[in-house]
């Protein structure tokens, strides 16, 4: 019995997942949306997945609290040390300018092709890419890249001028979308009310998370902000790197002169690119994952500080006046000036775009 059930795991069509954003920091939720999905296709024998790639965004995309990436690297490195399957790209980050996500799944779509198509002896050479999942030579089946996103993200679809509706109409047709579910989010109602996400319904995959959990990355930055404990809401080793690292605002009792000049020798050692260091505590674990797929292009200023407007991490959506039409996904500050900050991200999201087109 257990045989067939092998068997047929193995003839199953093979998928990837790929999740973009800031992860500035990644949180435990940046890495249950790859759990819930996996088990998802897996319990219901559907499609085996092959990897989980997580791919952060270029510096230039001007997010507000967005670290620098080598920090987000470091950090997404941290965070997948335990898990088997889920890997960091560093390629996004290392383009010279913001990558549309529609580029992103295209160029990791392409690599995957060329990779299972081509036999050759790149890993002889020690010249895969990080992110690229273990085995896959193993079948020449196709694997198809899905972005794999929280309901918010699917959302952000419709804020006028964000996205083209040639990507977003390219992401869905092309490699599809695996959306699991966000308090506050209805996407059966969004795709119901876009056309294109309608037309193209049977590539995007619902999934409800029976288990929310609404940590954010502008949560845990603006409770590290005001000095706040977020013990229990990041991986231990992700906090003691932020720590060290003295980022975002980070408001600390912890961050003593005594450990702070380790992060020195941690930067040093993710610049060489070092992919043998073994090492077994905590903190010199973190050298175990520096290893960066490419070199890294300009060397980042060390300390950064990005405190923030304190605001409420409740994404609402506002506008909403018809099938097809656009929606605004707004971050509501505390009392004041909430929808001009999300404005101005909206903007310089829009700004991003509008130099990328021009290039
Ligand atoms: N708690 C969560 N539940 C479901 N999806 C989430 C959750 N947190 C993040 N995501 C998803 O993770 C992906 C990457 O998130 P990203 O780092 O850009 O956003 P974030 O954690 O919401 O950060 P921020 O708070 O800065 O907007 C997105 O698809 C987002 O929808
Ligand atoms: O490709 C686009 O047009 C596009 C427009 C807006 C956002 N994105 C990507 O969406 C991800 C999440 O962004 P955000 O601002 O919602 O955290 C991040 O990886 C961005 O590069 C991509």
């Amino acid at each position: 019995m257990s045989g067939f059930i092998e068997e047929k795991t193995c003839m199953l069509p093979r998928i990837a997942l790929i999740a973009c954003g800031c992860f500035s920091p990644p949180t435990p939720m940046h890495l249950r949306l790859f759990e819930i999905a996996r088990d998802y296709f897996e319990l219901r024998g559907t499609h085996k997945v092959v990897g989980g790639i997580i791919s952060p965004t270029h510096d230039s995309y001007g997010k507000k609290g967005l670290a620098p990436s080598i920090d987000r690297c470091a950090m997404i490195k941290l965070a997948v040390q335990t898990s088997t399957w889920i890997r960091l790209s560093d390629w996004e980050v290392h383009q010279p300018q913001w990558m549309r996500t529609q580029s992103v799944l295209q160029h990791h779509q392409n690599y995957l092709n060329n990779y299972i198509n081509s036999p050759g002896d790149e890993e002889q050479n020690g010249l895969l890419p990080g992110w690229l999942p273990l085995g896959l030579r193993e079948r020449r089946d196709p694997i198809s890249l899905k972005l794999l996103c929280g309901a918010d993200l699917l959302e952000s679809f419709a804020v006028p001028g964000l996205w083209a509706n040639e990507d977003i109409e390219e992401i869905v047709a092309n490699h599809g979308l695996v959306v699991i579910s966000r308090c506050g989010s209805n996407p059966e109602k969004f795709i119901f009310e876009s056309d294109i996400l309608t037309k193209y319904q049977r590539n995007i995959t619902l999934i409800t998370n029976w288990v929310p959990n609404e940590v954010s990355s502008s949560l845990v930055r603006r409770l590290l902000n005001r000095g706040e404990s977020v013990k229990y809401l990041l991986d231990d080793l992700v906090l003691s790197y932020i720590n060290r690292q003295g980022l975002y605002n980070v408001k600390s009792k912890y961050i003593t002169d005594a450990v702070r000049p380790n992060h020195l020798n941690f930067n040093r050692v993710y610049m060489d690119n070092n992919k043998n260091s073994v090492k077994l505590d905590n903190d010199q674990s973190e050298q175990l994952m520096d290893e960066s797929d490419s070199p890294l292009r300009q060397q980042t200023t060390r300390v950064f500080c990005c405190g923030e407007t304190p605001r409420a991490n409740t994404k609402l959506l506002l506008n909403r006046s018809g099938p097809g039409q656009a929606v605004q996904v707004i971050t509501v500050q505390a009392k004041d000036n909430g929808s001009n900050d999300a404005l101005e991200q909206t903007q310089a999201k829009k700004q991003k775009i509008a130099q990328v087109q021009q290039v």
